[in-house]
């Protein structure tokens, strides 16, 4: 099973670049830039990297990403998650960046999306990977930040498809964001949220409905809702999973509680996503077998985790018959 998850194509529809950032190159941007770390090794970066909850994940992310400062830094970076889709045979990603990481410090939001831009070009050119590029505001901000933002973004409309919602879940409801999510979507953007991570079901109800999003970021905790579920069943709308991200951070104790698998049986349009890949311990092949390892399941269950995601992608109806006819050839030979 392992080597047919290794060659399976896979789309990925939720990761973070700035939690792609491997201790080795924040070491390196450290060095480069100038910036001081609280860490003297890789093996102290790994052991600090022990969350008991999204908060304690999110303090040490933020900290990680202040290495990054010129727009060849986040080339860097994002060539790097690049060469890793490679590895794992990722055909399509659909990245998440947070500019108000950045724009808090100074760094100017033309420079952290030229960058990404650069290496995302590069990639369809000599990896032959596509990739959608989908700005997340941070939702402990307060809706001017996010209003301020969704202006700065407006000169980059062919870089930028669609907007998110990330940070901490709990205590910054989906209301806060629901008159700048109108205006995004008025501005033309496609619209995703984080919802139902840490959050109740009741999140995910209000991602759909006060933000109509298209997708929603995780929401596992639907389980909570047998109406909700169903609900999403009918419709379809996709929800990106993250587990590993999901072990570490402790929405469930151990991959066998996971609830993945299950929802998969219930009809869910749910997909395998690595989130914060550098933070969590795996890219998307990690995270495949991390699932199939705890679940037992067939070949045709785990490539229908491919078939969703290339669903739920934002590219077009006849890319997604294409990547569709791989998967099924790569399912009928394997
Ligand atoms: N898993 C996650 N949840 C919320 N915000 C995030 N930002 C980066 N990763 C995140
Ligand atoms: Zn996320």
């Amino acid at each position: 099973m392992n080597d047919f998850i290794q060659g399976l194509p896979k789309v990925e529809l939720h990761l973070h670049i700035e939690g792609t950032l491997e201790p080795e190159l924040m070491f390196e941007l450290a060095k480069r830039n100038n910036v001081d770390i609280p860490f003297s090794s890789t093996e102290e970066v790994s052991r600090a990297y022990n969350f008991h909850n999204l908060q304690s994940f999110l303090d040490i992310y933020y900290q990680g990403a202040n290495v990054l400062i010129n727009e060849q830094d986040f080339f860097d970076l994002t060539w790097a998650y690049l060469l890793r889709c490679h590895e794992d045979n990722v055909l399509h990603t659909e990245i998440f960046f947070d500019p108000q990481t950045h724009t808090a410090r100074g760094i100017p939001f033309d420079t952290t999306v030229n960058g990404i831009h650069r290496a995302l070009k590069k990639g369809a050119e000599e990896l032959g990977i596509s990739s959608k590029l989908i700005m997340c505001f941070l939702r402990h901000l307060d809706e001017e930040s996010a209003f301020e933002t969704l202006e700065q973004a407006n000169r980059h409309k062919d870089k930028i498809i669609g907007v998110g919602l990330d940070s901490a879940e709990v205590g910054n409801p989906a209301g806060k964001f629901e008159r700048v999510f109108k205006e995004a979507i008025n501005q033309g953007f496609l619209t995703v949220a984080h919802a139902g991570e840490e959050g109740p079901a009741s999140n995910i109800r209000d991602a759909l409905s006060l933000l109509k999003v298209t997708r929603v970021d995780h929401g596992v905790r639907c389980s909570d809702d047998p109406t909700l579920v169903e609900q999403l069943v009918a419709q379809q709308t996709p929800l990106t999973v993250c587990p590993l991200s999901n072990i570490k951070l402790k929405v469930f104790d151990k991959m066998e509680d996971h609830n993945i698998v299950h929802l998969l049986r219930q009809g869910l349009c749910v997909t395998i996503n690595s989130d914060d890949p550098a933070y969590f311990g795996g890219y998307m092949t990690d995270n495949f077998m991390a699932v199939a390892n705890a679940h037992p399941m067939s070949k045709k269950e785990i490539a229908q985790f491919t078939f969703n995601a290339i669903e739920a992608s934002f590219i077009s109806d006849k890319e997604k018959e294409r990547l569709k006819g791989m998967t099924q050839n790569y399912l009928e030979q394997n």
